[in-house]
């Protein structure tokens, strides 16, 4: 074999595996129906879920290949959020499918709805419960999400749940969409831009420029009915858990501190809104209600004057909003605690978020927009913050909109 993709001899025996997600439509199918037809002499196992219409091609899996088709599950993760995920039967067809030895590589389509988070941990970690260490076997090697460049936009800033449109897993499903299709875009080695036919260039330019402001990292591909080089997805080597998860634009902008040049032609960038001073509850709530709609995508980690033991998690996309308990401030625990988190003699005193009075409480969001009026936004945040006056009286006094807190 002379592919590109092919697996270099006398290296790692794993089976390579690439992922496909995206959402429902966004041409999935179409993509690993192209790749099978290009993949010369590669024998590759194809795993789908049962959401998906069969449309594959039965002749291109005969041709040397495997076509597997397991049931999606919903399973409580154990942070509360609800993930969809294929977990269970994903790892046991994956471990049969390395057994038995007859194929050079597994592509998976993930469903539609599915977060791609789990699906990676799936190929990362050893599981516990069915005790399958699938690192023995296979190797993840290309996590792809493939965008509809004509749906996008409208599907990001809508207010719908998975619910509102009939693709809820189970009841409880309170999914929404735009979070759905932000951590696909945001957990990715590569990004396929499709259905490009359907977009006049000058938007398909601007579509790309929010995407690459939410995920910096990954390789994007513009395609048409998914006619990309199978080299492009498959055995390209990229994949690294840790990498992918720091990939995010909000993480980059967070860990940079810097600000990040302006992508001048759209106006879309990004700044850390950084402060040592606690939110007033009721302002704070007050802003959240104004969103300032430039902003596309935030997330970070706020500090809220009720409650000044813990730190709390702010995250939004579009239309939807994420606040969460995210701990205790490392200020707030007891000696004795610090040393059983931390390990002896280790302290984040030299850090350069702590000061003596406050610790390591503060206030950190990253917020990616287009056309933003960083001033602006700014003053308004700076407002809801406690005034010096207020520093200095009883914090559990100030009215508080975000009680009950699910802690
Ligand atoms: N115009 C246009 N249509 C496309 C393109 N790619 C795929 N389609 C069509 O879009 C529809 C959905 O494509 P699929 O490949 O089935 O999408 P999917 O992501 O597998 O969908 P699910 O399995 O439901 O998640 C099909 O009718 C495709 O023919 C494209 O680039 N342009």
């Amino acid at each position: 074999m002379n592919q590109s993709y092919a697996q270099p001899a006398g290296e790692d025996r794993r089976i390579p595996v690439t992922v496909l997600s995206g959402y429902l439509g966004s041409g999935k199918t179409t993509l690993l129906n192209h790749v099978l037809n290009n993949r010369t002499g590669l024998r590759v196992a194809v795993i789908v879920n049962d959401m998906s219409e069969v449309n594959i091609d039965a002749d291109l899996i005969r041709g040397g290949g495997g076509l597997s088709r397991i049931d999606e599950k919903l399973v409580e993760m154990s942070n509360g959020c609800i993930c969809c995920t294929l977990r269970e039967d994903l790892l046991t067809e994956v471990e049969r499918l390395a057994e038995e030895g007859r194929f050079d590589y597994i592509l998976i389509e993930s469903t539609g709805i599915g977060e791609p988070v789990p699906v990676a941990q799936t190929f990362s970690y050893v599981d516990e419960e069915n005790g399958i260490d699938l690192t023995q076997l296979t190797r993840l090697d290309t996590m792809v999400t493939v965008v509809n460049a004509a749906e996008f936009w409208t599907d990001y800033q809508s207010r719908e749940k998975l619910r509102d449109r009939g693709q809820e897993v189970e009841a409880e499903d309170e999914r929404s969409i735009v979070d759905l299709l932000v951590e696909q875009v945001e957990f990715c080695d590569v990004l396929i831009l499709n259905k490009c036919d359907l977009v006049e260039p000058a938007e398909l330019d601007r579509l790309e420029q929010v995407l690459r402001s939410l995920q910096p990292t990954a390789t994007f591909i513009r395609s048409i009915n998914g006619q990309v080089d199978a080299a492009e997805i498959l055995n390209t080597g990229k994949f690294d858990f840790e990498r992918a998860s720091v990939s995010a634009g909000w993480i980059q902008e967070l860990e940079r501190e810097e600000h990040a040049p302006e992508t001048e032609e759209y106006g879309i960038h990004s700044f850390v809104y950084k402060r040592k001073v606690p939110f007033h509850p009721e302002r704070f709530g007050r802003w959240l209600a104004r969103w300032p709609e430039a902003v596309v995508r935030s997330k970070g980690i706020v500090w809220m004057a009720f409650d000044n033991r813990k730190a709390y998690s702010f995250s939004q996309a579009g239309r939807s909003k994420e606040f969460t308990s995210a701990g205790m401030w490392v200020s707030a625990l007891t000696p004795e605690e610090r040393e059983f988190y931390f390990g002896e003699g280790e302290s984040l005193e030299n850090s350069p978020d702590w000061d003596d009075r406050w610790g390591d409480r503060v206030t950190k969001l990253v917020l990616i927009g287009i056309g933003m009026d960083r001033e602006a936004i700014e003053r308004s945040l700076d407002a809801a913050l406690l005034t010096d006056a207020e520093l200095e009286q009883d914090w559990q006094t100030f009215p508080n909109p975000f009680k009950p807190v699910r802690a």
